[in-house]
């Protein structure tokens, strides 16, 4: 456990301690509470940039606001580690992310300071809009909502559906826009360049700064003409700029840009905006990585940065690594630059994922040909179906739990036209610390029931290049999914000659006598190692790797039915009408009879740790299937 280092952080119990000090004490806060930040996570791997970003906000909206009482809600939420030290759980925040610890998130099952549980970008505002008019219905007028949204999540389509609706409702709400000009990976699109618009805007800047300063100087009538600035800025700002503000447009006031890491003066305008009524939008220019170095200069590096030494910068290697099994996600990045080589049909869509997918190689490399679309899922699909509607073949690489935002664009744009487009649906499987808002574990189940889709999940690294390979053939030109997991494979000679696979092909991995292994997936490796450790125990198993959970490879499956009597079916996703499920409708189908267990993530959400702790839960590691195994042979 990381000691607090300064004596205030460590009497900061709650956000009643914070407003016991004075307003000159904050940056010393501030402070404290960026050591934390740094110290804990060095150690206990986490978001690092984004909480780094928005101290001085955190610790001017807990001395502003009334929370919990007032309503505070992070977008995303990777943010929200002060939030989370200033609200009670500065002494166990060193079991952030851990099993059986801190979410990683505001939960609402975590804190009552967490108003709002987040996890996928664009939700606040919607969010926020809904406890707004809840407190308008009870008349809870002294009641106040802010939601605090970044320029990122601000691309996501979902948050002008609420700005929107915030503006017809003329509802009581504050939605602070904290601006870094950066997602994960830069900012992208039409509204980072506006922003980064307003924020050089000079004239206005110029103008807002020197009045404000001025007045700062005159105490009683100073803060009242600079209630009145604010509240008549709108009007001052089309003045002066001689343009409609968006948000305005929106019926939002639109205050801004201010520095978001000067807290006093945050405190001061958070005073003044908490008293002015209706929809209300504070533009923040912030820092991601603020106040420690090497976050600042590399900040997409240090968004989730894993172990690293404070002192020297030096980030710690995951295992796989290591060990130069490479990760998934980087064997996907290298296949698609080379298949785009070959075939000039290829292009690539990724909604703000770049780094995280690997599809920055081939940004990089084709820049004309590889698309961030900003965090827009939706549109990423039917950008992708325009794209294959003219003869292109979009690789549109969305993680599987980001992909559950688009499920109707994949039918209604997608599938129901049988358009050529692929799917690589990265992060399937439970992913470990980020928890269940992350787990892509349902898309076997989504994405079989789509008609005229193909639904594919590797084994290893060879096997999703020979996918991603034969899903752009002309011939296979119909919509396809291929899922693949969070982390590295099992084959550092993954870099092999292409090899076309036949659609809905299966492969039999081992022979056996008194038991069938099916496995769809990484799910195979660990059966890989459970057949060894039966057959030390003179336990003869099976395994097939089905490959594909649509079609299925009736062929093999009739030899598994026709030779066993018992089965075991193994997926890394939901079992409610996942890969077994399919297995199940093919037996009845057929009219076989055996013995099946069905392994994988039952019918609850599951919460964050590492992924061997959840496979673990799951029975769906080495060990898990081998007591699936004993448990249907009675043994
Ligand atoms: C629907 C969805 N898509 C993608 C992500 C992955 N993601 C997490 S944080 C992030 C960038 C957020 O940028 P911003 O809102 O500006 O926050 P910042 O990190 O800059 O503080 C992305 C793309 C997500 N959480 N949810
Ligand atoms: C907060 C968020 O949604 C992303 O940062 C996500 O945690 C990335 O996941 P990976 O680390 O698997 O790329
Ligand atoms: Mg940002």
């Amino acid at each position: 456990m990381e000691s607090v280092k300064g004596n205030l952080l460590e009497k900061i119990n709650s956000p009643a301690d914070l407003k016991k000090l004075s307003k000159s004490e904050l940056k010393n806060v501030c402070k404290e509470l960026r050591d934390y930040i740094i110290d804990v996570v060095s150690t206990n791997p986490g978001h690092f940039g984004a909480s780094l970003g928005v101290v001085e906000l955190t610790v001017a909206l807990h001395y502003v606001y009334n929370t919990p009482y007032d309503q505070l809600i992070w977008d995303v939420g990777h943010q929200a580690y002060g939030h989370k030290i200033l609200t009670g759980r500065r002494d166990n925040f060193d079991t952030n992310r851990k099993y059986k610890g801190l979410s990683g998130f505001p939960k609402r099952s975590e804190s009552p300071y967490d108003a709002f549980g987040v996890g996928h970008s664009s939700t606040s505002i919607s969010a926020a809009l809904g406890m707004a008019i809840a407190s308008r219905i009870k008349n809870e007028n002294d009641r106040k909502v802010v939601a605090v949204i970044g320029d990122g999540a601000m691309t996501g389509g979902m948050a002008f559906e609420a700005l929107n609706n915030a503006g017809g409702e003329n509802a009581d709400l504050l939605v602070i826009l904290n601006d870094n000009n950066m997602a994960i990976d830069p900012s992208v699109g039409g509204l980072n360049k506006y922003l980064l618009n307003i924020s050089k805007s000079d004239t206005y800047n110029r103008f807002k700064h020197d009045v404000w300063e001025g007045l700062g100087k005159l105490d009683g009538i100073g803060r009242k003409t600079r209630a009145f600035i604010q509240k008549n800025q709108h009007a001052l700002k089309n003045m002066l700029l001689k343009e409609n503000n968006l948000f305005e447009a929106f019926n939002f006031r639109y205050f801004g840009p201010v520095d978001g890491h000067d807290v006093q003066y945050l405190t001061e305008v958070l005073e003044d905006l908490r008293e002015i009524p209706g929809p209300k939008l504070l533009h923040l220019i912030t820092q991601k990585g603020k106040g420690f170095p090497f976050a600042e200069k590399d900040q997409i590096k240090w968004h989730a940065p894993g172990i690293f030494d404070k002192e020297t910068g030096e980030i710690h290697r995951c295992n796989c690594e290591a060990e130069m099994a490479p990760k998934f996600q980087n064997v996907f990045g290298e296949t698609l630059v080379e298949l785009a080589e070959q075939n000039e049909k290829i292009v690539g869509i990724t909604p703000a994922m770049p780094t995280g997918c690997s599809m920055n190689q081939m940004i990089k490399q084709m820049p004309h040909r590889a698309f961030d679309v900003g965090i827009a899922e939706q549109h990423a699909v039917t950008f992708s179906a325009g794209l294959a509607a003219q003869g292109m073949v979009p690789f549109c690489n969305i993680y599987s739990t980001f992909m559950q935002r688009a499920y109707d664009q994949v039918i209604h744009d997608v599938a129901i036209q049988k358009l050529h487009v692929i799917f690589c649906l990265d992060r399937g499987g439970l992913v470990g610390e980020d928890g269940p808002t992350h787990h892509g574990v349902f898309d076997i189940a989504y994405m079989r029931t789509v008609p005229n889709m193909i639904v594919s999940a590797p084994m290893d690294e060879v096997d999703l290049r020979n996918l991603m390979y034969t899903a752009q053939l002309d011939e296979n030109a119909q919509p396809f999914s291929i899922r693949y997991p969070r982390g590295c494979g099992i084959k550092p000679d993954w870099k092999q000659a292409f090899e076309k696979i036949e659609i809905g092909k299966g492969r039999k991995i081992s022979d056996g006598n008194d038991v069938a292994i099916l496995t769809i997936g990484k799910s195979g490796i660990f059966a890989l190692d459970a057949v060894k450790s039966l057959a030390s125990e003179n336990i003869s198993a099976a395994h097939y790797d089905l490959r594909f959970v649509k079609p299925l490879d009736e062929e093999l499956l009739t030899e598994v039915f026709t030779k066993f009597d018992k089965v075991v079916t193994v997926e890394d996703g939901a079992i409610q009408g996942g890969f077994g499920s399919a297995i199940l409708e093919f037996m009845a189908a057929k009219g076989y009879s055996a013995r099946i267990k069905l392994l994988g993530i039952p019918d609850h959400f599951i919460e964050h740790g590492t992924t061997e702790d959840l496979y673990k839960e799951c029975g769906i590691d080495t060990n898990g299937i081998k007591k699936g195994v004993l448990d249907i042979l009675g043994k």
